[in-house]
């Protein structure tokens, strides 16, 4: 019959996650497996248009970044019925956009995050980063709407979550794997996803991602340092949720931050305003690298030396 497709066969739909231009994501449980997944439903792009190429771009990008604990993970794609479907690891933690908004609307200093919370997101998408420069490629629209959090500790840890799930079936029966365990005192872990704009750093097609996000030698179309763009925009994002208020689009503000001038977070530390600093340089080549990040002492959890 008309309506038989592997979406409706395979997958119980739960609810709605997101809408874009892009199509809309929804949460969605395997009736084989029981477990929860993020899969977006998107209009099959007109062929030869930049729309398939993202979209190819991106089944790509997640078939080389496999399992990396800081990438949102892919299980498969595919199309149907004039749609292309994308199956990702669901992140039940949000985004750090709804993060960053709902603590906006807290106001005050519980408006951010603090000092160990922000070295943990800068540690995790750093080596996140690290991971899909190591492969030759590059995000290119990093930001906080495109950073998912996993939150493995309390009331969302599987074992409670099977005891509160609401499946009637009993088919959300998401067994924490060994690693999980170990995660369960872990909290948060912050995960990389929406890999439309990711390209080789050696033959790129650059589709720009959000200009509030990416530094000006990309809008000037020079892609000779790719990867130092993505550590502009990692910058950034952790200056964002570290509460440094909204990125202008364009105008004067746009600039003064292109040339390096970006307010310090008054509750971190010198050693971490300076990193964001060297990490938005104007010069590409200055700015550090993710290997390098990641041995920065100033992203040491507070107290240790
Ligand atoms: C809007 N939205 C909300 C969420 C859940 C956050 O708690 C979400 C996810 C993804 C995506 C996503 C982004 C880009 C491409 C494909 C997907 Cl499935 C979008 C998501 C994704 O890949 N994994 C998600 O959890």
């Amino acid at each position: 019959e008309i309506n038989t497709s592997r979406y409706n066969e395979e997958f119980h739909e739960v609810c709605k996650l997101g809408d874009g231009e892009f199509g809309s994501v929804y949460k969605c449980v395997n009736r084989l497996d029981g477990c929860s997944y993020a899969i977006k439903k998107s209009k099959m792009p007109v062929a030869g248009s930049a729309y398939e190429r993202n979209a190819l771009n991106e089944v790509y990008a997640h078939a080389v970044l496999g399992k990396q604990l800081h990438v949102v993970r892919y299980y498969s794609a595919w199309a149907e019925n004039d749609h292309m479907y994308i199956q990702n690891e669901f992140c039940n933690g949000g985004s750090l956009a709804d993060i960053v908004a709902e603590h906006r609307m807290q106001g005050g200093t519980e408006g951010r995050f603090h000092e160990a919370d922000l070295k943990r997101l800068m540690m995790h998408l750093t080596l996140g980063l690290r991971y899909i420069h190591s492969q030759g490629l590059v995000h290119l629209d990093i930001k906080p709407g495109n950073i998912f959090l996993q939150c493995t500790k309390g009331d969302n840890s599987p074992i409670r979550r099977l005891s509160e799930s609401g499946h009637e079936s009993g088919l959300d029966l998401e067994i924490p794997s060994d690693d999980d365990q170990m995660d369960e005192e872990v909290g948060v872990i912050y995960k990389i996803g929406d890999l439309g704009h990711v390209t080789s750093t050696v033959h790129p097609l650059v589709e720009e991602g959000d200009c509030r996000y990416l530094p000006a030698e990309i809008l000037r179309d020079d892609f000779s340092h790719l990867p130092k763009a993505d550590i502009f925009s990692l910058a950034l994002t952790v200056f964002e949720a570290g509460g440094g208020g909204d990125l202008p689009k364009n105008g004067p503000e746009w600039h003064s931050i292109r040339n390096g001038n970006l307010p310090d977070l008054d509750h971190m530390p010198p050693a971490f305003n300076l990193m964001l600093k060297d990490m938005i340089k104007r010069v590409p080549a200055e700015r550090p690298s993710a290997v390098m990040l990641v041995h920065n002492t100033a992203l040491c959890p507070p107290g240790l030396k």
